[in-house]
């Protein structure tokens, strides 16, 4: 390039610059009094009978409000992703916010929340499921994120069995597309062993099967483990998540070298309180029925009578008595609706015990 053409570009870009700086400007100003009211709203929410700080609902009508805003050029998912961080920001404004995960740093669960909750709340991470729902009885967390299904290998026995001993609300749901990277500080000719959780190994068998052939797999408790391993060990690598590559410092090498590009992960957010209605909510309910012909079709002939759409079933043992089950149902519609309270009423006739764990605004984007 010649330096008339460098100085004309130069010229021609000063202005537009000028013009971005000044929106710049004008952006930060309304951020700010966007935060201004927020910090009214946390003192409402403070006083009187408080309210949760974060509000499921609300996040969910703020985002289908932008997206309605939105004629472009950015793409929704962009404006989705500011506004998120914006509501991060609010939380802390209204008062910090503790949300759990299963750790260490790193993991799945981690990238859930903090896709989810943005980078202005305090993250803690707690050592397995059962102790997330610990923390939130105790009240050391606000907020917990617990895998429930994943889209290959299905219901999460733990966080399932972990509802049958801890009263806790569900009040969001999450879905997460699981990419797995092989994580390492080594030329790939150099990696002589691949640390990871088995469900990881076990995801990315095609691409173990044709690359690194000459590495040992060796199987740990967590993904995130095999990230800290991965970077203090030489000729050592991972499969993990890209955000344990950061918070660890070892190298992408390899990216999404899952065997299926579409592996997603739901969590449930969990909490001490629910999640009031959108109007496109779920309700989560587990229950158990008498060890009888018919027992289990009984209570779904009534979700069936009422027109409710299941979109999620699972069973766990009870662990009391060998083959009586707990049964776990999403269904369509929120608890406060009235359709959704009379059939769980109906239902409940049907079952030795139901539980709602909670409605919550039913989830649309993978994260
Ligand atoms: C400001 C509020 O609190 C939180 C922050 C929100 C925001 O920044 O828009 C929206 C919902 C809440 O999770 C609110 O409840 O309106």
């Amino acid at each position: 390039m010649t330096q008339g053409s460098t100085k004309s570009t130069d010229e021609a870009l000063a202005p537009l610059r000028k013009r971005i700086d000044e929106l710049d400007r004008q952006i930060v100003e309304l951020l700010n009094a966007r935060a201004k009211v927020v910090v009214e709203v946390g003192h409402v929410k403070r006083g009187g009978a408080a309210a949760p700080i974060y509000a499921p609902e609300r996040e969910k009508a703020v985002l289908e409000q932008i997206r309605q805003y939105n004629t472009g050029p950015l793409p929704d998912a962009c404006l989705e992703a500011i506004w998120r961080e914006l509501m991060s920001g609010s939380f802390a404004l209204e008062r910090p916010l503790r949300v759990g995960y299963l750790g260490p740093a790193g993991s799945f669960s981690h990238l859930a929340a903090r896709r989810k909750f943005g980078s202005s709340v305090e993250y803690d991470n707690v050592d397995d499921i059962p102790a997330v729902f610990e923390e939130i009885l105790r009240g050391h967390i606000d907020y917990g994120l617990v895998p429930i299904e994943n889209s290959a290998i299905g219901g999460i026995g733990e966080t399932l069995d972990a509802f049958l001993n801890a009263e806790v609300q569900v009040c969001a749901e999450v879905l997460i597309n699981i990419h797995h990277n092989l994580l390492s500080n080594a030329q790939p000719d150099q990696i002589t062993r691949i640390y990871s959780k088995p469900e990881a190994i076990a995801q990315c068998r095609k691409w173990l099967s044709v690359q690194l052939q000459q590495a040992e797999k060796v199987p740990v408790a967590s993904t995130s483990k095999a990230a800290e391993l991965a970077a203090t060990e030489p000729n050592a690598a991972a499969i993990a998540s890209s955000l344990a590559g950061e918070l660890y410092d070892v190298k992408v090498q390899f990216a999404n070298i899952e065997d299926n590009p579409q592996n997603t992960t739901r969590f449930f957010v969990i909490a001490r309180q629910a999640s009031k209605p959108t109007g496109d909510d779920k309700t989560s309910v587990m229950f158990t029925t008498e060890h009888a012909a018919g027992a289990l079709v009984n209570v779904l002939d009534v979700f069936r009578d009422f027109g409710l759409n299941m979109t999620h079933i699972d069973k766990r043992p009870s662990k009391r008595v060998n083959w009586e089950y707990y049964f776990f149902v999403d269904l369509v519609g929120h608890i406060e609706e009235e359709k959704v309270r009379h059939a769980i009423e109906e239902a409940r006739k049907h079952c030795l015990q139901l539980t709602v764990l909670g409605s919550f605004p039913r989830a649309k984007e993978v994260l």
